[in-house]
């Protein structure tokens, strides 16, 4: 198969949401998937076509093409063949959207004859739909129709284990295609231009398209490509770090983009555990952390939730940014590209370990199903981490815009009996980015203006990135293992109703020095109930 029958085909893939953009890219017929020098040329043209595609399409719906070329382009076509809809696709982004403006083929095949029949009418009318809307280049049409994701500025984030702020923007403002450091923000900003991010200093910020493949800095490792919002969870997490605190848990690394942020905040000192569950993810990580030059890092394949809590005497602070739905990305076909190594020219990272499909409207019954879910994991992650015994900070984050896993999650989780036991809160707007605007929604967190101050959210379209959430759980002094227990010993004699709440909720077993789980605090609750029968048919026999 061609390189064009591949493209379409895997787009064709993405189209019927059968699967993963890697899987679309092995249905196309490339063994070496994504990664391979092929599949990466391939993954490259599906992208470009899909930003394009409602222009293209609507202009070869104007030009009757899949009707007058109907010969070419059958509406039929035989079994393993690409749609002719997505052939032409492909046929037409080359033509009209590529470097060379070239279809990359042999003036024979059949397919890119049929295209260049038509080649001029649809150079004369691209230019006119141009003029019309008046753009000043063909590839503004990216940005039309409301396109949020290609209005999402390019977020570099300054990587100060590889490379200091000042020598990166000197790199940047020099060079043979320098670029403009300006003073005022303007969204989006100016082609080659690019000013420093008003609420994060590592922080600087280009015009959407921008690409950083062929950057010295990108190759090094020096630049990072992160959305804005997902660099606040690390930010919030370091916030008054003085180095000689103690330990850091990342609970959900891969692919690493906020592992290596936070080690990098620790000036590469110290020490940060990393774990993650997935074996593929895993290598991504592990890839990434070494890229990013990041030496206080020790990165685990390993469950968060089978971690015991007091193996990690030293830890004080902890990330937790698990699974979610991921409805808040918007550039979803940046998206595509960022899985690790390919991150070249995406902007945002992979921030659901979900295959990746093209964005369809979902089933509610489902969505809701799959919600729930998600939420009660998320819950489950928190309150694991509410154990560790010497934690002081949580930051819990998802790119999800659902109440269901943003608000509602820290709702149960300050409601949980490891928040009660422990002295977990809220941390106040003080303490989490104060200056961004955008805060919680008071209505999904029982009305309460001061919860919903402490916790931020964005949204995509609106504050240049794309939809994220973020929360901080503080309490005021690690407490002792003794002094826990004694206090939960007096709970438990006064909540019977807390431990059948916990029973519904369900918490894995932990046999670390943190609290006890349930079922051993149920199994305390029955004998001294049983002493309690015991004594008084003693007494009763006496
Ligand atoms: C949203 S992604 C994390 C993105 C990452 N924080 C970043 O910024 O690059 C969630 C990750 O958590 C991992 N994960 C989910 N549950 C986990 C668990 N119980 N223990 C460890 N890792 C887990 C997933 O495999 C996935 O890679």
């Amino acid at each position: 198969m061609n390189f064009y029958k591949q493209a379409a085909t895997a787009i064709d893939h993405l189209d019927t949401k059968q699967g993963s953009v890697k899987g679309s890219i092995a249905a196309a017929g490339l063994g070496s998937g994504a990664n391979g020098k092929e599949g990466k040329r391939v993954l490259a043209l599906v992208i470009e076509s899909l930003k394009y595609r409602p222009i293209l399409q609507p202009l070869s719906e104007s030009l009757k093409l899949l009707d007058v070329e109907r010969k070419i382009f059958p509406q039929k076509v035989p079994a393993g063949a690409p749609s002719s809809k997505n052939l032409l696709l492909v046929l037409l982004h080359d033509l009209l959207f590529s470097k060379d403006a070239k279809i990359q083929a042999s003036d024979k095949w059949p397919p890119k004859m049929a295209v260049m029949r038509h080649a001029t009418r649809l150079k004369a009318e691209l230019v006119k739909l141009q003029i019309k809307k008046g753009l000043s280049n063909k590839e503004s049409f990216e940005m039309e129709g409301g396109n949020i994701a290609a209005m999402i500025p390019r977020y570099v984030r300054c990587n100060s284990n590889v490379v200091d702020h000042d020598t990166l923007i000197q790199h940047l403002t020099s060079g043979p295609r320098p670029f403009k450091l300006v003073d005022t923000p303007t969204y989006p900003p100016e082609p080659q231009t690019f000013f420093r991010d008003p609420h994060l200093d590592e922080l600087l910020v280009f015009a959407p398209s921008t690409k950083f493949d062929q950057n010295p800095d990108y190759a090094n490792g020096g630049i990072i490509l992160q959305d804005k919002a997902s660099c606040f969870p690390a930010k919030v997490l370091m916030q008054d770090w003085d180095g000689e605190e103690g330990e850091i848990i990342d609970g959900t690394a891969a692919p690493g983009n906020k592992t290596s942020f936070i080690s990098a905040l620790m000036g590469n000192e110290g020490k940060v555990h990393a774990f993650e569950r997935s074996h593929q993810r895993f290598k991504t990580l592990e890839k990434m952390l070494a890229r990013a030059s990041c030496k206080n890092v020790a990165a685990k394949r390993a469950d968060f939730l089978e971690s015991k809590p007091g193996d990690f005497a030293k830890v004080t602070r902890i990330l937790l940014d698990p699974s979610c739905s991921g409805s808040g990305i918007v550039n979803r076909l940046d998206y595509l590209l960022e899985d690790g190594e390919l991150v070249a020219s995406t902007g945002v990272k992979n921030n659901t370990d979900e295959p990746l499909q093209l964005a369809e409207p979902e089933d509610d019954d489902v969505k809701a199903e799959r919600l729930d879910k998600l939420a009660s994991f998320q819950l489950q992650m928190i309150r694991h981490a509410m154990k560790f015994p010497a934690a002081k900070r949580i930051v819990y984050s998802t790119c999800s815009v659902y109440k269901e896993e943003d608000e509602e999650v820290v709702l149960n989780a300050l409601e949980c009996p490891e928040a009660r036991d422990y002295g977990w809160k809220l941390a106040p707007r003080s303490e989490v980015l104060p200056l961004w605007e955008r805060r919680g929604i008071a209505e999904h967190l029982k009305g309460d203006q001061v919860l919903a101050d402490g916790v931020i959210r964005c949204v995509p379209g609106e504050d240049h990135t794309n939809g994220f959430f973020v929360s901080c759980f503080i309490r005021g002094e690690a407490q002792g293992a003794a002094d826990q227990k004694r206090k939960r010993s007096t709970d438990e004699e006064e909540n019977d109703d807390v431990l059948s709440n916990d029973e519904e909720v369900g918490v894995a077993e932990d046999e670390g020095d943190g609290p006890k789980t349930i079922s051993s605090r149920k199994q305390k609750k029955n004998k001294r109930k049983k002493k309690k029968k015991a004594s008084s048919v003693t007494v009763a026999v006496i």
